[in-house]
């Protein structure tokens, strides 16, 4: 792509404005998507952290959920976290009645995975392709297992914290608050591939 590729972030509930900002100096062009016309609009969508519960029950709420599955499906790269990894797991192990996903990632995810005692804190994970990043998990899921498409890029006390299939990148934690951009430009990379792809 030539030109900046434009990111949205799904702005229906969760930390949006901290994805703009890391986006942004990613070198994307980062917009607030909230309505399947915006959505229709941009490259590639952050879905943000929060509660995925709630993100579920918004997306059906403002007609985005067929939408953003159809986008999902038809390979825009798509990024999500925390909440957002559990919206693109293609099953919940333990999901809140009538919670629906996006889906795409050939995953089963827990909500809620690393416990009481461990509701947020923080540590270092080796994500491959970047070294050591600083994950600060908040009620964050963890993978259970993932189907042989699936490339895991990182794991934390043995549990898997972020996998990539094809164009769509999951991270349990939120490097959107560290101040760290590096998670968001492999994302920015791998949309610029795409487009690369798209256009050979
Ligand atoms: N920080 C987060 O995004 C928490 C995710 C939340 N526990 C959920 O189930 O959606």
């Amino acid at each position: 792509m030539a030109t900046t590729p434009v990111i949205g972030v799904l702005a229906l509930q969760g930390d949006v404005r901290e994805h703009l900002i890391a986006l942004a100096a990613a070198d994307a062009v980062a917009r607030p998507v909230r309505r399947p016309e915006e959505l229709a609009e941009v490259d590639a969508l952050v879905i943000p952290g929060g509660e995925s519960t709630t993100i579920s029950k918004l997306a059906v709420l403002f007609g985005l959920l067929e939408p953003l599955r159809e986008r999902v499906r038809g390979g825009m790269p798509v990024y999500g976290t925390c909440a957002g990894l559990i919206l693109l797991a293609d099953k919940i192990l333990d999901p809140r009645s009538g919670q629906e996903t996006i889906g795409g990632i050939d995953m089963i995810v827990r909500r809620n995975a690393f416990g009481r005692q461990n509701e947020s804190f923080e540590a270092s994970v080796d994500v491959q392709g970047l070294g050591p990043v600083e994950g600060v998990f908040i009620r964050a899921p963890w993978v259970e297992s993932v189907g042989a498409e699936v490339e895991v890029l990182a794991e934390h006390g043995g549990h898997i914290v972020a996998v990539r299939q094809g164009w769509s990148l999951a991270t349990s934690f939120h490097p959107e608050l560290t101040g760290d951009h590096r998670v968001h430009g492999l994302f920015v990379e791998m949309v610029r591939e795409k487009a690369a792809a798209g256009s050979r």
